[in-house]
């Protein structure tokens, strides 16, 4: 079984869009948004999927968000079987915090490869969470995205350094680094240094839910993109159709 977000009350988040972010960007995919997350992260847009009514951890927003309406149950061959039924043959599992549901992961994308073989399965996590053996071999592409000081939350829990000494050693993976000010790079070119991670490998994302800001970010993230030789990527989904779910 498997525990997804929600568009609407009652109808998982599964839909197709175009890859929004990083090294894929721009590619027909189909979403699948897992619900529930081992991070907060004080802009996190989608706190629907962890901040559910009573967790009073700080977010921007401050918004509770009840859970029966925000989390629905659906079994992995259904799962497989709505992704199937969509025209891309690119997935990008994404929530929350995917891995969280690992196992169960490998179960749907096994049911997925039996429909559709051609499939190459994305997947966006935060860094902090190994992929169980049964789901590793399955998936074509880790978009990772450790969380820098300025997201709330503690090092100890966001940077794990086993964790991110594997996925910099994995060359399925790519680092995405969500940026809110000039400043933020100190943490990234320290954690590139550390783990010896190429810089064409990395990202540098401007953080936010709107044009303007992210915009007014890639102006100056551009040069300090160019200056380090990272790859900037914008968040092309928020430009075509605002912060909503669903896209
Ligand atoms: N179109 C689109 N691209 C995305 N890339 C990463 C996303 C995410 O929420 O993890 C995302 C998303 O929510 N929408
Ligand atoms: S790790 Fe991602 S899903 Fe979890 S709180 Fe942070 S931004 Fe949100
Ligand atoms: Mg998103």
């Amino acid at each position: 079984m498997l525990t997804l977000a929600t568009t609407t009350p009652g109808e998982p988040e599964i839909f197709a869009s175009l890859q929004g972010e990083g090294a894929s960007v721009g590619r027909p995919s189909t979403f699948v948004r897992l619900s529930r997350c081992n991070l907060a992260c004080h802009w996190c847009d989608t706190a629907y999927t962890w901040r559910f009514t009573g967790d009073n951890r700080p977010h921007t927003d401050d918004l509770a968000f009840p859970r029966e309406d925000n989390q629905v149950k659906l079994n992995e061959a259904e799962v497989a079987a709505r992704v199937a039924a969509l025209a891309p043959d690119r997935l990008v599992l994404t929530g929350g915090e995917p891995l969280l549901q690992g196992a169960a992961l490998a179960r749907m994308v096994t049911a997925l490869k039996a429909l559709r073989p051609e499939f190459h399965v994305e997947i966006e996590t935060n860094g902090s969470v190994a992929a169980p053996a049964a789901l590793d071999p399955l998936i074509d592409q880790f978009n990772v995205s450790p969380k820098l000081a300025h997201s709330g939350n503690p090092a100890s829990l966001a940077l794990v350094p086993e964790r991110l000494a594997a996925y910099a050693a994995d060359p399925r993976a790519f680092f995405k680094f969500v940026i809110a000010e000039a400043s933020d790079v100190a943490q990234v070119l320290d954690l590139v240094a550390t783990h010896a991670i190429a810089p064409g490998r990395v990202y540098l994302m401007p953080e936010g839910r709107d044009s303007a800001t992210l915009w007014s970010r890639a102006r100056w993230m551009g040069d300090l993109c160019a200056a380090n030789g990272f790859n900037f990527t914008d968040r092309l989904h928020i430009h075509l159709w605002g912060d909503t779910r669903g896209t």
